[in-house]
């Protein structure tokens, strides 16, 4: 049984019980080197970095979502038989999210989480997808921890800047360029490109919006 409850406000340092949730939804998951793997998706509300390509806007008010008990969040994601649970939002490091992975652990999840990394780290993590942003840049904590990089490319000039922050994570971390969806047609060709000539590199695509599922 899911409960709402008046807005509280979080930060990132206090451990909280509940956490405003835009959605949530199993699928299969559409980027980067997970792609094609059931998952439970949970998205936060709140961000505060403001892309202007984002193409989940109505996530950034964080009090236009309900909050909802970690342990109903948890219930209702253990209702499918995947254990892969990708935290993703809105910035899900706006919220302390400890108490979040532990339940998400204790029901056998492993805990992804998507982030812009803009915000301090809180979590038990298995697996950090960090996609860093012009508009507010990653810490260096987050660079350092990421499973993988996924830099979502918008013109010609992002090249040079995923490759700065290619610099700064770690040597195990997984190297993706993923084209921005409304210009995908133009931009792709140009990933390819450049994948061919820094093969470290792979590609990454929106698969869930080419097969229409969430
Ligand atoms: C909506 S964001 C939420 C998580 C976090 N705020 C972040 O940006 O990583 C989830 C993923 O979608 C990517 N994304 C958002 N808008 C996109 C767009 N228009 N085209 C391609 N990727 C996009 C982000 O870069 C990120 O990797
Ligand atoms: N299927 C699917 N895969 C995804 N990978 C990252 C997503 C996100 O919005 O964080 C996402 C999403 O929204 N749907
Ligand atoms: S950081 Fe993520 S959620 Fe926030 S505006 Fe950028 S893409 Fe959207
Ligand atoms: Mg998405």
């Amino acid at each position: 049984m899911i409960k709402t409850m008046p807005i509280t406000t979080t930060n990132n340092n206090t451990p909280t019980t509940a956490l405003p949730v835009m959605e949530s939804f199993y699928t299969i998951q559409g980027e980067g080197y997970h792609q094609g793997r059931a998952a439970y998706f949970i998205r936060l509300g709140g961000c505060d970095v403001g892309c202007h390509w984002c193409d989940v806007k109505d996530s950034w008010d964080a009090a236009k979502h309900p909050v909802i008990n970690i342990t109903d969040i948890v219930n209702e994601a253990a209702q499918h038989p995947g254990r892969i649970a990708v935290i993703t939002g809105g910035e899900p490091l706006m919220h302390n999210l400890d108490t979040l992975c532990k339940t998400l652990h204790k029901q056998g999840f492993r805990t992804h989480m998507e982030t812009s990394g803009s915000s301090s780290l809180s979590g038990q993590w298995d697996w950090i997808t960090l996609s860093p942003k012009k508009f507010k840049a990653p810490l260096p904590e987050v660079c350092k921890q990421a499973h993988e990089l996924k830099v979502v490319i918008f013109n010609k000039t992002d090249f040079a800047w995923a490759e700065k922050y290619a610099a700064q994570v770690n040597k195990h971390c997984k190297l993706y360029l993923q084209p921005e969806w409304s210009k995908a047609a133009e931009i792709t060709p140009l990933i390819i490109d450049y994948i061919k000539d820094n093969p470290q590199w792979e590609l990454s695509l929106q698969i869930h919006k080419y097969i229409n599922v969430p």
